[in-house]
């Protein structure tokens, strides 16, 4: 679902490395979290395989793209299959909650009936059908987060990508957030998530991919769980 074939990136010459010589894989209907320290590359990782950034070298290979000779004009079809979650919500401030889920599929032309039932589904996926005409500033920070997992499922995305998604919240919410990317983990969809949080990653013991200056240092597969004790901060 997801590859990288020897990948290494830098945003300018002269720059650091922010990826090294990065070869892994992310089979389809994985759940796989992404650790390290800040500036370890996991962003950097991310913005790799929504084609935000280009690898300097080597190959990714995203839903069967090799994304190095991925015509422009098939870079929507790409990004529509991957739906992404960031720290900060980026919920549009002036629409509701069921506006900001349903603004894609309608810029997209998907038909009325249709976006209605795609905000419905998705609301109901994140728990939060009695919120729709909310505007996201009635919300708490873990409903904002729900809303912006409806909001990156709501195309039906076979690959869901979360970077940092609980930075901004509490402990008790945070984990309320990863079950939700757990029970879309579970629906079929491959979800890779970019954290720092040791206690989130030891207690949903699922594969544990570790960066540290842009070099993968560690990858343990879901059944070989080790508790993650670094400082990851
Ligand atoms: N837009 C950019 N331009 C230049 N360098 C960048 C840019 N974004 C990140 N970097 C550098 O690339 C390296 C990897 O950064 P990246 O943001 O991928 O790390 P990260 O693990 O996501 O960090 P954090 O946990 O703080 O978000 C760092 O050295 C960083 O300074």
């Amino acid at each position: 679902m997801i590859a990288f074939e020897n990948v290494t990136m830098r945003y300018a010459k002269g720059d650091p490395l922010a990826l090294q010589d990065v070869t892994l894989e992310i089979s389809r209907g994985e759940f796989a979290f992404v650790v390290g320290a800040s500036g370890s590359g996991k962003s950097t990782l991310m913005r790799l395989i929504i084609l935000e950034q280009e690898a300097t070298k080597g190959r990714v290979l995203v839903a069967g793209h090799d994304l190095s000779t991925l015509p422009n004009r098939k870079i929507p079809h790409l990004r529509r299959q991957v739906g992404i979650v960031f720290q900060d919500f980026r919920l549009l401030s002036t629409k509701t909650v069921a506006q900001n889920i349903a603004y894609v599929p309608q810029v997209l032309g998907v038909k009325r009936h249709a976006v209605r039932q795609q905000v419905a589904e998705t609301l109901e996926l994140v728990g939060l059908s009695d919120k729709a005409k909310r505007m996201p500033n009635e919300l708490s920070g873990g409903e904002q987060q729900r809303v912006a997992i409806a909001r990156a499922m709501v195309n039906k995305p076979t690959i869901l990508l979360a970077d940092e998604p609980t930075g901004n919240l509490d402990p008790g919410i945070s984990q309320e957030i990863v079950a939700i990317l757990d029970r879309i983990n579970r629906a079929g969809t491959t979800v890779v998530m970019a954290t720092h949080d040791t206690t989130i990653v030891n207690e949903f013991r699922k594969r544990v991919i570790q960066l540290r200056d842009g070099q993968v240092v560690r990858d343990q597969a879901e059944g070989e769980y080790e508790a993650v004790e670094v400082e990851l901060a």
